[in-house]
């Protein structure tokens, strides 16, 4: 097991890290997202891990020995970066075999390594090629079967689905977490998507501002954040006050019962604050209804609305076309809706 206790990292005067107490479990083929907003210090946070960035203060340890005086290399965790840096002047097999002989795996159990990690990611018949003869999910593919060849203890993936093309990404992020997965290597995934930490990772732990707020599984996440700017950066988009009460939730918007499993447990009575996902806002034409469009755009199976109720405005859905002026009554969808802390 990972855990870092009060890790502080500083560029000059600037905190990126402030104190972060952190584990990770390493029960077999775990995915922990570190997810958060670009320069909230997910980056940083993993090289430190690595052992390349200088830790200010704190320690970081493994299975509770410290690993702070251990060099990168001798840290036995297996890294790949954003643009996966293969060697440009070997070739797919070269570079994966790159980390086995200094693990002292040569020869025929090199190769038979190679062979295996080459069927892991799918690529076996690409061995001789040249990298730059790869597309970039090829060229991640082999990075990550590099990073795995030498069975590391630890994965450590930083936004490796970044320089991907976005049709692509969705089905690289799935191919990653079987891969990692089938290799069985507890594995960190630093990423500022969420849906991507959602696809690929059992755990997530949001980041912000040089600490971590939440670590929770992706769909109580969801549903459960623990303040307001985590809902909002996981994409809800009206923050309403609200009241609980016998499980039913009543919102400005309307009302809905939490189930267990919606809310993760229903709420205590009383009132709590709300963060509502568009698709929790569902709108429905009606001449008498009490909110008015202010806008509306067509996406593939719905419409995305802007809809006001007296000073207030929200983000809903409508399957029906609407029109800006329409009047419109709502209902709230429980599968949006999160009630925050
Ligand atoms: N070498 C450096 N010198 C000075 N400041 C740095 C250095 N590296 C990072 N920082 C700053 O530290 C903060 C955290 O950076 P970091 O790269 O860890 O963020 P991140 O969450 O990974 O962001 P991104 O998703 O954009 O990569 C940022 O404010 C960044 O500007």
């Amino acid at each position: 097991m990972l855990t870092l206790h009060r890790v502080t990292v500083r560029y000059g005067r600037f905190e990126a890290l402030r104190g972060v107490d952190w584990s990770v479990g390493t029960g077999q083929a775990t995915v922990t997202a570190l997810l958060g907003p670009s320069g909230c210090g997910k980056s940083t946070l993993l090289r430190a891990v690595a052992g390349l960035e200088p830790v200010a203060a704190g320690s970081i340890a493994w299975d509770g020995q410290s690993i702070d005086d251990v060099a990168p290399h001798r840290r036995d965790f297996g890294v790949v970066f954003q643009d996966g840096q293969l060697f440009p002047g070997r070739t797919v097999r070269q570079n994966v075999a790159y980390g086995l002989a200094r693990r002292g795996i040569r020869g025929a159990a090199a190769r038979a390594r190679v062979d295996e990690m080459l069927e892991l990611v799918r690529l076996h018949d690409y061995g001789g090629r040249s990298p730059d003869a790869l597309s970039g999910g090829q060229a991640q593919r082999v990075a990550l079967a590099r990073a795995l060849a030498p069975r590391p203890r630890l994965l450590l993936l930083d936004e490796p689905l970044a320089a991907v093309d976005s049709q692509l990404r969705e089905a690289l992020a799935e191919s990653i977490g079987e891969i990692v997965r089938a290799a069985g290597t507890p594995t960190v995934l630093v990423t500022h998507d969420h849906r991507e930490a959602a696809l690929m990772a059992d755990t997530v732990s949001v980041m912000r501002a040089g600490t971590i707020v939440q670590t929770d599984a992706a769909s109580r996440l969801w549903h459960r954040p623990v303040d307001e700017d985590t809902a909002e950066f996981l994409g809800a988009r009206s923050i309403v006050d609200g009241i609980v009460g016998d499980g039913v939730l009543d919102t400005a918007v309307g009302q809905v019962r939490l189930t267990d499993e919606s809310s993760f447990g229903t709420p205590p009575d009383g009132p709590c604050r709300v963060a509502l996902r568009p698709e929790a806002v569902v709108a429905t034409p009606d001449p008498e209804g009490p909110a008015v469009v202010e806008h509306a755009a067509a996406l593939v199976a719905s419409w995305r609305v802007r809809l006001r109720i007296a000073d207030a405005v929200y983000e809903g859905v409508s399957s029906k076309p609407v029109r800006p002026g329409a009047r419109v009554r709502l209902r709230l969808e429980a599968g949006g809706v999160a009630v925050i802390g």
